[in-house]
Order: C-alpha cells, then sequence, then structure tokens
C-alpha cells in the first residue's frame, strides 16, 4: 500500500514522470507543484510551441494558449507543434490536439483571440505565471503591465535571426520591461521574423528555456534568469548572461508610486498593432510612387528596376530587368546618387526602386532626393520612383510565377 506523504502523485504519475522525479533537486513534490500549477502561454508561435510541449510534457496541471492566428506553411520550420495537414487552422486549436495526444492529463485552455487590454485581465487571472512568446512590443508591453497588476512573474523571450534573448520580469523584486525600457522604440525600427528571418532551432532554445524557468518558478527552484539577461548566439554557438538593472522605484507601472494602476491602450502607446504583420509606411508622395499595374505596361526600355533588396532576398528570385544594390550599400554612400548614376550609367532610364513589401524601396527614393536637395549643381534628369507593394504585390497582381515569402 502507498503511504502518503508530501506529495499526491498517482501511480500512473509517478512512472510517467520517473526520470525527473528522482532527480535530488526536483523529487515527487516538485512534480506535485507542477500538477498543481498554471502557465498562461501567450503566442503559440516559435518560442510559444517550444515551451507548450514541454511544460506539458513535465505535466503542468493548466496550460492557457492565447493567439488568434492560424498556421501558416511558412510556420512549420518553427512551430514544431504543428504540421502540413494542419495548415489554415486555428494555432491554439491545433496545438491543444498535439499537447493533449502528448500528455492527456494537461488541462488546456485555448483563448483564440488577440490579447488586448479588454481581455487581458479575465484571461490571465487564474494563471500563476504568465510566458511571452509574442513577436510585437504593444503585446510586450502589454503582458508587462499585465503581470505587475496581477502581481504574477513574466517569463519573456524573444528570437530573430541566429540570436535569442530570455529574462524573467517581476519576480521577487525583480525590474519589469518598463524599469529597462520605459519608452517603445520607434515602429519602423522594429524588425520581425518576417522581415528579419529567423533560424527555425534557435527560437527552439529559448522556447525551451522559457518552459524551464516556468519549471524553476512553480516548483520554487532558484530562477536563473530574474533580473539577468540571457544572450544567445547561435551562430558562434555563445551563451552570455548580463546583470539588469534592478528595479527602478520610479517605474510608472512597478514603482513606488505607479502611475499605471490600470491597462493602457498599447497600440496608441507603441505605434504599432499586435497583428501588423507587415508595416505599410508612407515616407512618399503619391507622385514619387508607381503601381505594379502601371509598370507592368509601361515600355521596359525605359526603366530599370534597382532593386534593394539584401543580396540573399536578391538570389531567392528577382525581376529580369533589375539590378541589385541593397539599401544598405545606399544608406553608407557617401552621395547616393552618384553611386546611383555610376551604376545606371544609361542616362535615358527611369529607374523604379522595387523592394519586398514597399517600405525600404520609399526609403531609398528619400535617400537619393535628400541627396539630389543637398548637391546644389547636380540636375535630375530622370524620373526616380518606388513600386508600391514590393516584389510581393507584384507575386500577386502580376506575376504568380515569383515565390512569394
Ligand atoms: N496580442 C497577441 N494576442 C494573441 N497572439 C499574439 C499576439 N501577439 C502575437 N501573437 C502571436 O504570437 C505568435 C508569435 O509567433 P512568431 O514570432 O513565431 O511569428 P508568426 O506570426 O507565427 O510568424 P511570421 O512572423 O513568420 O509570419 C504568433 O502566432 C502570433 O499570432
Ligand atoms: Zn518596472
Amino acid at each position: 500500500m502507498a503511504s502518503s506523504s508530501s506529495h499526491d502523485l498517482t501511480n500512473s504519475d509517478i512512472t510517467r514522470y520517473s526520470r525527473q522525479l528522482i532527480l535530488d533537486e526536483f523529487g515527487p513534490s516538485s512534480q506535485s507543484k507542477l500538477k498543481h500549477g498554471s502557465c498562461l502561454i501567450v503566442g503559440v508561435g516559435g518560442l510559444g510551441c517550444p515551451a507548450a510541449t514541454y511544460l506539458a510534457a513535465a505535466g503542468i496541471g493548466t496550460l492557457g494558449l492565447v493567439d488568434y492566428d492560424r498556421v501558416d506553411i511558412a510556420n512549420l520550420h518553427r512551430q514544431v507543434l504543428y504540421s502540413e495537414n494542419g495548415v489554415g487552422q486555428s494555432k491554439v486549436a491545433s496545438a491543444k490536439e498535439a499537447m493533449t495526444r502528448l500528455n492527456s492529463n494537461v488541462t488546456v485552455n485555448c483563448y483564440q483571440t488577440i490579447l488586448t487590454s479588454d481581455n487581458a485581465i479575465d484571461i490571465a487571472r487564474d494563471y500563476d505565471v504568465i510566458l511571452d512568446a509574442t513577436d510585437n512590443v504593444a503585446t510586450r508591453y502589454l503582458l508587462n503591465d499585465l503581470s505587475v497588476l496581477l502581481d504574477r512573474p513574466l517569463v519573456s523571450g524573444s528570437a530573430l535571426r541566429f540570436e535569442g534573448q530570455l529574462t524573467v520580469y517581476h519576480y521577487q523584486g525583480g525590474p519589469c520591461y518598463r524599469c529597462l525600457f520605459p519608452a517603445p522604440p520607434p515602429p519602423e525600427t522594429v524588425t520581425n521574423c518576417s522581415d528579419g528571418g529567423v533560424l527555425g532551432v534557435v527560437p527552439g532554445v529559448i522556447g525551451s528555456l522559457q518552459a524551464l524557468e516556468t519549471i524553476k518558478i512553480l516548483t520554487g527552484l532558484e530562477v536563473s534568469y530574474s533580473g539577468r539577461l540571457l544572450l544567445y548566439d547561435g551562430l558562434r554557438g555563445s551563451f552570455t548572461t548580463v546583470k539588469l538593472r534592478s528595479r527602478t522605484i520610479n517605474c510608472k507601472v512597478c514603482g513606488n508610486n505607479p502611475e499605471i494602476t490600470g491597462l493602457v491602450d498599447y497600440v496608441k502607446f507603441c505605434g504599432s498593432k499586435p497583428n501588423d504583420k507587415c508595416l505599410n509606411l508612407s515616407i512618399l508622395n503619391e507622385e514619387d510612387r508607381i503601381t505594379v499595374e502601371l509598370l507592368q505596361r509601361i515600355d521596359k526600355d525605359s526603366f530599370l528596376i534597382v532593386d534593394c533588396r539584401k543580396k540573399v532576398e536578391y538570389d531567392i528570385c528577382h525581376l529580369s530587368n533589375s539590378i541589385n544594390i541593397p539599401l544598405e550599400e545606399l544608406s553608407n554612400a557617401k552621395e547616393p546618387v552618384i553611386l546611383l548614376d555610376n551604376i545606371v550609367t544609361d542616362l535615358n532610364k527611369n529607374i523604379f526602386f522595387l523592394c519586398h513589401h514597399g517600405n525600404d524601396s520609399q526609403k531609398a527614393v528619400k535617400l537619393v532626393n535628400d541627396n539630389i536637395f543637398l548637391l546644389k549643381d547636380y540636375k535630375p534628369y530622370r524620373v526616380i520612383k518606388d513600386v508600391i507593394g514590393g516584389i510581393h504585390l507584384w507575386s500577386q497582381l502580376v506575376d504568380p510565377s515569383i515565390p512569394q515569402y
């Protein structure tokens, strides 16, 4: 007969979790704490999928999943809870299905919605830990304030290109996100995975570590990254930890006299929405822009397309009458217009800048026009415009043989 002790695990729990149960630092009492613990995972993408997988496997009692999105084929290289036949389906429903297959003892609650100031408190109030696995600034501030207002630790992760970061905010007197970043960055300086790219394994590493920190919080093990930031460089293979500034006493949300006592309008505060998949900048006037429909109709010999995407993107696909001058090269040039004239020597050719979605191409035209304005003796002799919507819209409206990425 089993005797009762520091835990309420069933015999099948004991067998199932035996490999972690027998760890001296863990034991049955920690497993029991996990069984009664809960975590709200916000964002079931590159970070959320590995985090949810390990937390479900580890035997957390209740997991909440928040995501408004559906599975896309371009998610599959890193969002490992999904499979090809789930493309187009709700992320939270697909994730729940996969997690229940893995561990049917875990209660999984799905919230297929954008987490906003209006629903966040109701959704999050019953969870012990909040795990930020989202990819945008507005949600980062929302989750930070939510964690402070509900007094829950926030396990925060991010991953881009080959790099990842991890830290735990608002834990045992440690700083919150606002203590470190009181103001959001300008929206045009923020890069996401669809613009900047990400190697699939990198969010896998960070999301797994987010699960580990969550397990430590729930079981009372010492948390590694409260007040400390992990910087992971997957290309060099380095893990670096930096100590963060302590809690700021005049922080607007967790300071001694907080100004923020309820959730605010984070879209207004950050100037961007959680579901802005692609920023639509409007830097240029209409007369400095050309539509893909018009571009398709004009004489091909009268212009040259200057594709200002990165070389690696140009190598993926490009239009036939185009050359590649990356925006970075143009911005590094002392005189961008002279660089352009030295490359496009045919004076009769007009120039249309093209990029992925039509943001960088506007920056390129502006760089050149600003430069022309400063060069006193320079006489503009050709039309320079940008292509609205970039190669993505060209593929959608004009030439479907161009791949979309
Ligand atoms: N406020 C929010 N409410 C609910 N879900 C959110 C919110 N903000 C972000 N998300 C979700 O967080 C996840 C982040 O995942 P990830 O960074 O891997 O990017 P993605 O949007 O899936 O893919 P990609 O950026 O490559 O198109 C997404 O599934 C997104 O829908
Ligand atoms: Zn703070």
